[in-house]
Formats: C-alpha cells, sequence, structure tokens
C-alpha cells in the first residue's frame, strides 16, 4: 500500500557485451511528476530508460510502480524513442501513425472503430497537427514528427510516459507545444520521464531529476539535484561553465 503512488528503481545493472554501463541504480519518484533524466554524453540515460521499459535486458535490479512490477502495466505505458532510432522512410500517413497507439499490445488484428479514428485525430489535434492528418509521416519537419509521436502516446491513454531526447533538433514552436503537453499529462497525475540535455530549460521544464553518469548522482526535487557539487561530479566541467547555464543560481 505504501508504494501505491512511486515508482521505484532499485538496484539496476545493465551492460552490454560485458561492459557495465549502469551500476547500483536506485531512486523513487512519486507519482504525477515530470521528470527529467540527465546526465553527460554516454552517461547511460536512454539505457536508463530502456532497462526500465524492458526493452533491453537488465543484469539485475526491479522497478516497480504502485508497488508491481513495471511489466505488469504494459499497456499504460508510453514510450517516444529518440527521432535517430525511427525509420523515417516507413510508408505510413500521420493519422494512422497516431491510431497504432490506441491499439492494445496484442490486439493488432483488430480493426479500428470509428471512435478509435475520432480519438486519433482528437490526439493530433492536441498537438496541432490536424492539418498534417493524411501527409506521409517521411515528409514532416523534426518537430513535427515529433508532435505526431507525442500524439500517439496520447491516443494510448497511457499513465506512464517515457520520451527520449523529444526536443532534439525541433523548432522552437513545437518544443513549446510539447512542454505544454507534458505539463498537462503531469497535472492530470500521469507520470512522466523526459531524457534531457539541455541544461539551461531544466529548471523551467522538469518537477525532479535523476541525474546519472553510469551511477546515480542525485534523484530528487530539481532544487536538490540541480546544484553545483552534483552537477560537477556528473559533468566534471568547470563550475563557472556549470553557472553559466544557471546551475544553483
Ligand atoms: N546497443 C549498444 N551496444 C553497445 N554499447 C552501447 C549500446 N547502446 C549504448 N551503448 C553504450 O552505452 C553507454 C551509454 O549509452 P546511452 O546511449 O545510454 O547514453 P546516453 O546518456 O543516452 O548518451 P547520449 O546523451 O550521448 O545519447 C555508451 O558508452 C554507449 O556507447
Amino acid at each position: 500500500m505504501m508504494n501505491k503512488k512511486k515508482l521505484t528503481v532499485s538496484h539496476l545493472y545493465v551492460s552490454y557485451h560485458g561492459t557495465e554501463v549502469l551500476r547500483d541504480i536506485n531512486f523513487t519518484i512519486e507519482k504525477g511528476k515530470l521528470i527529467g533524466i540527465i546526465g553527460p554524453n554516454g552517461a547511460g540515460k536512454s539505457t536508463m530508460m530502456k532497462a526500465m521499459l524492458g526493452l533491453i535486458p537488465k543484469d539485475s535490479g526491479s522497478i516497480e510502480f504502485g508497488g508491481s512490477p513495471i511489466r505488469e502495466m504494459r499497456k499504460k505505458i508510453a514510450y517516444v524513442p529518440q527521432r535517430s532510432n525511427i525509420d523515417w522512410d516507413f510508408p505510413i500517413v500521420v493519422k494512422d501513425t497516431v491510431l497504432l497507439g490506441t491499439y492494445p499490445k496484442l490486439g493488432l488484428f483488430r480493426r479500428p472503430t470509428k471512435n478509435d479514428k475520432e480519438w486519433a485525430l482528437e490526439c493530433l489535434a492536441k498537438v496541432g497537427m490536424e492539418n498534417f492528418a493524411d501527409s506521409q509521416i517521411g515528409e514532416l519537419s523534426g518537430g513535427q514528427q515529433q508532435r505526431v509521436f507525442l500524439a500517439r502516446s496520447l491516443a494510448q491513454k497511457a499513465d506512464l510516459f517515457f520520451l527520449d531526447e523529444p526536443f532534439v533538433g525541433i523548432d522552437v514552436s513545437s518544443e513549446d507545444v510539447i512542454i505544454n503537453i507534458l505539463k498537462t499529462l503531469r497535472d492530470e497525475g500521469k507520470t512522466v520521464f523526459v531524457v534531457h540535455h539541455d541544461l539551461t530549460k531544466v529548471e523551467n521544464y522538469f518537477d525532479d531529476l535523476i541525474l546519472i553518469n553510469k551511477e546515480l548522482i542525485g534523484a530528487g526535487p530539481v532544487n536538490h539535484v540541480f546544484r553545483p557539487e552534483l552537477m560537477q561530479a556528473a559533468y566534471k566541467a568547470p563550475l563557472g561553465m556549470l553557472e553559466s547555464l544557471g546551475v544553483g543560481i
């Protein structure tokens, strides 16, 4: 009962081909937060997200949400991978991409209903992309593609959202649309994890931070984690450089 409103990662270890990438990661996050996962290049941010989702094997550790293993709520989890990992030449139009979000995981052969289609268009409208419903996904700009993938995750009616670097290579107005939707989801009680690297936006965007560099350096409210000592420990950057990014000010 005590864990009902929490997500807990315990003793998470991950390696690729025998090389350890994540070592003994432990943290607990309250439900209903917008959480930034930060750390230098190669720190293991994407790896941690994938391991939390069960997309790659872990060496050991557990991930629980509300006291149960996270895999038991797979249908309630939406994941938006890094844009660079998606095959944008795949021939599919925008509205069908969003409609995929409405398919229950094992119901691929179910035909979408009229309701599903309307809901998909509604989700598309939430991200301001309703006029592109019939466009090929590969023809869109980076920001537009990212919005469509967010719409697909909205269509899924998930409780937990995981986005890997959603703001990389996109225009400012798409970034605004996306962060506002993520904040709205948080206000509705959803839990949203975002792998992120632009430190200038951290205080504006997130409630909590998970700061890693292979190991956990800090986890908790932004003002506890976004501090010179911890940031320096993770980034190994000179203090002056961190200050110019607003750390600890
Ligand atoms: N599929 C893979 N096979 C082998 N090594 C990998 C694989 N994916 C990532 N790595 C390595 O694991 C480490 C962590 O990578 P990861 O992509 O998780 O870091 P990251 O913090 O997300 O980095 P970035 O900010 O550069 O995207 C890196 O050293 C990377 O080279």
